[in-house]
C-alpha cells in the first residue's frame, strides 16, 4: 500500500507567459482532509485541474495511490478513483435529481441525456446513486426538479454525484461559496461526515470553516507553495497573514 493516497511533484502549469501553478509539491495521506487556500488568482483551482486532468501539468508529477497519472486523460482519472465538485455549480437544472445522478454514473453529458431520454441505471449504479443522496443529505429528494432545490441542496447535489462513483480521491471546489450561514452548517456536517474512506482535499476561503472541517492546510501564494500546517498553525502564520491582508513583508 501507497503511504500517500496523492502526491504532487513539483507540479507547474503554464499559460502562455505566466506560471498559474509553479513548482508545488505536496503529499496527502489516505483518508485526510486537506484544504488547499490562498489569495485569489493564487492558483488553487488550477491545482485541482492539473489534478483531475481539466488542464494537463506543464511540469512535475501527479501521482495518485502511486499511479502516475500526469498525462492521463480526465475519465481515465475518474476511472481511477478521482472525484470533484466545481466552483461554478455544474448541473442541469430541468431535470429531476435522480436524472443528474444518472448522468453523473453514466459519464453522460446533458445533450446525449435528452437524446437517449432515460439511462436507466441498473440495481448496483441505483443503489449507489441513493448511497451518494443519503450521504449528502438528499434522500427523498430524487423526483425534484434541481431548480426547484435551493442553492444548498444544489451544492449537495454536486457532492452526491461525485461521490456516486465511490471516489477515493474527492476534490472540492468552494463547497461553501454563496451559501447562506444555515446551509453552510449543513454542507459542513455532510463533508465532515463523510467516510474516511474518501480522501478529502477542498479549496475553501472561509477560514472558519477551514479550521472546523480539516486535518492539515496548504497555502499557495502566486502559483507558489507558500506554507503548510495544522489549522491553528496556519492562522497565525505571519506570512498567511500577510497574503491574505495583501502586505509584503520586508525579508530580514
Ligand atoms: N485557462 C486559463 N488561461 C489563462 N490563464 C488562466 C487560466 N486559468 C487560470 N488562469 C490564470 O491563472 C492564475 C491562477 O488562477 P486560479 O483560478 O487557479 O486561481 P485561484 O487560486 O483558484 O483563484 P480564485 O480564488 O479567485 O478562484 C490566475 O492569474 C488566472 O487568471
Amino acid at each position: 500500500m501507497t503511504e500517500h493516497l496523492l502526491r504532487l511533484d513539483g507540479v507547474g502549469v503554464r499559460f502562455g507567459g505566466l506560471k498559474a501553478v509553479d513548482g508545488v509539491s505536496l503529499a496527502v495521506r489516505p483518508g485526510e482532509r486537506r484544504a488547499i487556500i490562498g489569495p485569489n488568482g493564487a492558483g488553487k483551482t488550477t491545482l485541482f485541474n492539473a489534478i483531475t486532468g481539466v488542464v494537463r501539468a506543464t511540469s512535475g508529477r501527479v501521482t495518485v495511490e502511486g499511479r502516475d497519472v500526469t498525462r492521463a486523460a480526465p475519465h481515465r482519472r475518474a476511472a481511477f478513483g478521482i472525484g470533484r465538485t466545481f466552483q461554478i455549480t455544474n448541473l442541469f437544472p430541468t431535470l429531476t435529481v435522480h436524472q443528474n445522478m444518472e448522468i453523473a454514473l453514466r459519464g453522460l453529458s446533458g445533450r446525449k441525456f435528452s437524446f437517449f431520454g432515460s439511462a436507466v441505471l441498473s440495481d448496483e449504479e441505483h443503489a449507489a446513486a441513493e448511497r451518494a443522496l443519503g450521504l449528502t443529505r438528499l434522500s427523498g429528494r430524487s423526483r425534484a426538479l434541481v431548480r426547484e432545490l435551493s442553492y444548498g441542496e444544489q451544492r449537495q447535489l454536486e457532492m452526491a454525484m461525485a461521490l456516486a462513483t465511490a471516489p477515493r480521491l474527492l476534490l472540492l471546489d468552494e463547497p461553501a461559496a454563496g451559501l447562506s450561514p444555515a446551509e453552510r452548517v449543513i454542507v459542513a456536517d455532510v463533508i465532515r461526515s463523510l467516510p474516511a474512506t474518501i480522501t478529502i482535499v477542498l479549496i475553501e476561503h472561509d477560514m472558519d470553516l477551514v479550521l472546523s472541517l480539516v486535518d492539515w492546510v496548504t497555502c499557495l501564494s502566486n502559483g507558489r507553495f507558500l506554507a503548510e500546517g495544522a489549522p491553528g498553525e496556519i492562522r497565525q502564520n505571519r506570512d498567511v497573514q500577510d497574503v491574505y491582508l495583501g502586505r509584503a513583508r520586508p525579508h530580514a
